[in-house]
């Protein structure tokens, strides 16, 4: 019987305090995830899962041996780049957490089965993994083999689910070989659909779905218990992803303004690589001209609002605190980005009038 790993499945100096931040933070939004990495030993995706997979029972639920566990997902970890500032382990502990969190809203607790649950969170935990820090327009510009080798088509999607279930196929690895044939296939299919939707370039057809579906449902008096269908089902978790990969935002404003900080970073760093082969730089990714608030605010208005007003519509009124926090923090970048023009435009003024020398 292969002995039981550390608690949490990280040895780290910190665990008494790491088990307390999970009691107390696990199923909360807004739980201080960039603690999380350290008090973990920078192995924050490990240690959130192995707390979600406990908290949930996973591990008698599907017969999963702890030791299984951490050595899959020490292996996820580490095909993180540690080197990206937005696209690693801290992401992905990130979106996993935050779908914890929303997967235990009332109106859609009992919608799902404990397998789409699994599903759902693996999904979550693996969605980024091996992520190479630039966009899939940046990959196809430059002819990367990864875009040749998916056709151009979701290529960095498509990658992370591949590395995701070939690390499986390590030995003491397979975390899922109690499920049965069935059980395995049908995972895997609603992992595949639920990783390739969070390409931003499907979010207008996605987010048009869930509009449709939140209009049905008011007509259907309001419950989601009707979802019989695979694809309403599979909309509602893509979207639930989608939502939480887009959550930075619509976090209490100290964590929202790190994720901001480092993912123009890893823009940044897209764009000094383009410059320098002379390729198109991409969107908010010149380091000499983004305007890093304003790009913020039309994220929030364009994509992330009107995504979070739909979901917060569809679980009503579970997610309500969510879209406040969204709604305060895009007027706090707003502001920020109107006190800046008015220091700019003040300088200019003061450079106007100060007498030549
Ligand atoms: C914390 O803050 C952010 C977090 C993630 C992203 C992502 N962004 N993206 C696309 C980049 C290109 N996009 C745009 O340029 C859209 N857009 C405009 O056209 C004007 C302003 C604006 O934002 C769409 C989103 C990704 O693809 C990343 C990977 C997956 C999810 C979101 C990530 C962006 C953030 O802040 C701008
Ligand atoms: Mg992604
Ligand atoms: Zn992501």
């Amino acid at each position: 019987e292969a002995q039981l790993p550390p608690r949490l499945g990280v040895e780290t100096p910190h665990s008494e305090a790491l088990i307390q931040l999970f009691e107390t933070g696990l199923d909360k939004w807004g739980i201080d995830i960039f603690k999380v990495d350290e008090l973990s030993a920078n192995k924050p995706l490990t240690s959130v899962v192995y707390a979600i997979f406990e908290k949930r029972d996973f591990f008698s639920k599907f017969c999963i041996h702890p030791s299984t566990l951490v050595s899959y997902f020490s292996q996820v970890e580490q095909h993180y780049k540690p080197d990206n500032p937005y696209h690693n382990a801290v992401h992905a502990a990130d979106v996993t957490q935050s779908t914890h969190v929303l997967l235990n809203a009332p109106s859609i607790g009992n919608v799902f089965s404990d397998l789409e649950i699994l599903a759902s969170v693996f999904a979550c935990a693996i969605h980024d993994v091996n992520h190479p820090g630039v966009t899939n327009q940046f990959l196809i510009n430059t002819e990367n083999e990864l875009a040749i080798m998916y056709n151009d088509m979701s290529v960095l999607e498509n990658h992370h689910c591949a590395v995701a279930f070939k690390l499986l196929q390590n030995p003491g690895s397979n975390i899922f070989s109690q499920l049965d044939d069935v059980e395995r296939r049908q995972l895997r299919k609603m992992v595949i659909d639920m990783v390739l939707a969070t390409d931003m370039s499907k979010h207008m057809s996605l987010l048009a779905d869930l509009k449709t579906m939140v209009e049905t449902k008011k007509v259907a008096g309001g419950c989601l218990l009707k979802l019989d269908n695979y694809s309403e089902k599979m909309q509602i978790m893509q979207n639930m992803v989608h939502c939480a990969d887009l959550s930075n935002p619509a976090k209490p404003l100290p964590l929202s303004t790190q994720w901001v900080t480092r993912v123009m970073e890893e823009f940044f760093s897209q764009g000094d690589r383009e410059k320098a082969l002379g390729l198109p730089v991409s969107p908010m990714c010149c380091r000499e001209t983004a305007n890093v608030e304003k790009s913020q605010v039309s994220f929030i208005d364009f994509i992330v609002h009107p995504l979070w007003e739909a979901w917060t519509e569809l679980v009503h009124p579970d997610a309500e605190d969510i879209l406040n926090t969204l709604e305060q923090n895009r007027d706090y970048y707003c502001e920020l980005s109107a006190a800046k023009e008015a220091e700019a435009a003040s300088k200019e003024e003061a450079g106007a009038n100060k007498p030549s020398s």
